[in-house]
């Protein structure tokens, strides 16, 4: 298997990339589905998450209130803190297993784990390469208010509530520039598929033992 972590700011581009390469023969996980499966109603986690939020972030269905919850922890570290020691462990033991699995179905896969907060949540599976997609902040809180309905307000809020590209690109083996065309971004994508077959290619030949 191939392991790829895909990082970068939200509205960064992380998905678009992402896509391309499943167009191209991956396989995609996304840290974001993972982390809604462990809150689903019924989970330990969403109990985790009332009796540390109240009865508030819970809608009369029994599902989380997304919305309210992210009202509450994009404007409090210490609320975010909170809900990450709750849902980080169990995205990580969820990931773990997927990736474990992606490997015995076809030991020649290659996996792409697109989670956001690789850097925040010191998410240590062990990839063979790490790709940061890098937009300027002023593009990420764009798409956010045009395409997602956020204020931009809440929008700044988001994207300063995680981490520096700076502290992403540190621990980026590639970095896609995604502020430019959508063409550009597909074409820096093309590129790492073929380096990537030219990896698994020379891994395949090299000699064992
Ligand atoms: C606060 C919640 C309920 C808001 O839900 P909502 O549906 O509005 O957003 P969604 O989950 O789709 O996340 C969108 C983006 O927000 C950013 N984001 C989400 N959680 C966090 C966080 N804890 N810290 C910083 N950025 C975050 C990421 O870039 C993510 O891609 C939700 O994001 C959540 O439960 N977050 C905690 C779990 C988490 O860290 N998820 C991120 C990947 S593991
Ligand atoms: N050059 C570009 N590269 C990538 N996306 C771009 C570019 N220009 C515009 N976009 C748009 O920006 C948005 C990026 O969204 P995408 O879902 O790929 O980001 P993301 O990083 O996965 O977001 P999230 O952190 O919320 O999961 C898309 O709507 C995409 O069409």
């Amino acid at each position: 298997m191939y392991l790829i972590g895909l990082t970068g700011g939200i509205a960064s581009g992380k998905s678009t990339v992402a896509r391309r390469l499943v167009e191209h023969g991956a396989i995609h996980l996304d840290a974001d589905q993972l982390a809604r499966r462990v809150v689903e109603p019924g989970t330990a986690c969403l109990q985790a998450i009332v009796d540390a939020f109240g009865d508030e972030v819970v809608r009369a269905d029994g599902t989380l209130d997304r919305q309210r919850l992210g009202e509450i922890v994009f404007q409090d570290d210490e609320a975010r803190a909170r809900l990450n020691a709750i849902v980080h462990p169990a995205v990580r033991e969820l990931s773990g297993r997927l990736i474990a699995k992606a490997e015995a179905e076809d030991p020649d896969a290659v996996v792409v784990y697109d989670v956001p907060l690789l850097v925040e949540a010191q998410v240590d599976h062990p990839f063979d390469l790490v790709v940061v997609t890098s937009a300027p902040k002023r593009a990420q809180v764009r798409r956010l208010v045009e395409e997602r309905g956020l204020d931009p307000i809440q929008a700044e809020a988001r994207v300063d509530a995680q981490v520096s590209d700076e502290e992403r690109r540190a621990v980026a083996d590639v970095v896609i520039d995604t502020g430019g065309t959508l063409a550009h971004t597909m074409g820096q994508a093309d590129a790492l598929w073929v380096d990537i077959e030219h990896s698994q290619r020379e891994a395949r030949e090299r000699p064992s033992g």
